[in-house]
């Protein structure tokens, strides 16, 4: 069983700690509809090293979906700079294949991941993080135009709030531990855009206490709050994570990337200039044979057939 227990702040919002000692976790196995031997992870293999802090493959039914999970158990997934750059390597992999229509991320049972990695910045001088645009490359998670889902289970800490917020459609699972980046007392202030997107996520009150106090939230507080889309049972997580990437990889990628677009205007610019993109990209879809395919099979009364084109 989990062990939570419930205290309210002086905010009235009442926050969960969970103990995730947890016998619920069902024993490790593929998801629904995975490729043991996928054909994305033999063609990622080729083309460089073999990836050390996360196992990478395609799932889906029609392998549609490109699959990274974090895979750093002894620092409960703590994203070193050699993870975010095998991080780097896998969704530019998914980006370049033809076959994959949406991305799922997640992590283990314990911990989706535990933030940056303090045992790495710990002896970083200003120099080093301002000369090394330390943390400037993990804005890769937000650039992939093909849409990501982040499956999160366990402890999400810090960046990983931020990298939820990157994702674009976050799932969740019931018993998660969300925390936000702790401006105190391990750093300064966060530095992976977590006061930037948390807070359009979210909206200032509740970034501000999760920053300020470091506290966490449920799963539950997260969904209310529209941190995530969905909450799932533990076991549900994966297979509900990978069914919604599969439909959303069933539509055109060329339109779907034009609407992940669309949307994203409303989160980085004004309302007129949100409105203008739109516009835009709506009609930049009327040059598009998806488009028409999509209105004539509707009117035809059959089922779309899409080339991405
Ligand atoms: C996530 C916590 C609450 C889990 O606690 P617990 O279950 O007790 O597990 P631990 O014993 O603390 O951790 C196990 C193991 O992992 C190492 N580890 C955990 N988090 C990190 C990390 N972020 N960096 C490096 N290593 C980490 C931990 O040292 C243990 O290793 P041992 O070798 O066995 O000692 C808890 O772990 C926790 O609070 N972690 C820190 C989370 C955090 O504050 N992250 C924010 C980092 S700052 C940041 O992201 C700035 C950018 O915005």
């Amino acid at each position: 069983m989990s062990l939570a227990r419930a205290c309210a702040c002086t905010h009235g919002l009442t926050h969960m700690w969970h103990s995730l000692v947890c016998s619920r976790a069902p024993p490790a196995r593929p998801p629904a509809g995975s490729r043991s031997a996928p054909r994305g992870a033999r063609g990622q293999r080729r083309a460089g090293p073999p990836f050390q802090f996360l196992q990478v493959q395609k799932a889906g039914s029609k392998g549609s979906v490109g699959l990274i999970r974090l895979q750093r158990p002894q620092a409960l997934n703590a994203l070193c700079e050699g993870l975010m750059a095998e991080l780097r390597r896998a969704l530019d992999a998914f980006e370049a294949d033809a076959q994959v229509g949406a991305i799922v991320i997640t992590g283990s049972d314990k911990a989706f991941a535990a933030g940056a990695d303090i045992k790495e910045m710990q002896g970083k001088s200003f120099q080093q993080c301002y000369g090394g645009a330390f943390l400037a490359g993990w804005d890769r998670v937000a650039t992939v135009r093909k849409p990501t889902i982040a499956a999160v289970n366990g402890y999400a800490v810090s960046v990983p709030v931020s990298l939820r917020a990157l994702c674009r459609v976050p799932h969740a699972r019931g018993r998660d531990s969300w925390r936000s980046p702790p401006a105190v007392p391990i750093t300064p202030s966060p530095g992976a855009g977590g006061t930037q997107r948390l807070t359009r996520a979210v909206g200032k009150s509740l970034a501000m206490e999760m920053v300020l106090t470091g506290e966490r939230i449920s799963a539950a507080e997260a969904k209310a709050a529209g941190l995530v889309s969905k909450v799932f049972p533990v076991d549900k997580l994966l297979d509900a994570a990978i069914s919604c990437a599969e439909k959303i990889a069933s539509n055109s990628k060329l339109v779907v990337a034009m609407a992940k677009e669309s949307v994203n205007a409303a989160f980085e610019t004004t309302l007129a200039e949100g409105n203008r993109t739109e516009k835009r990209l709506f009609y930049a879809t009327f040059a598009t044979d998806d488009r028409k395919e999509g209105m004539t099979a509707f009117v035809e009364k059959r089922k779309a057939n899409f080339t991405d084109s």
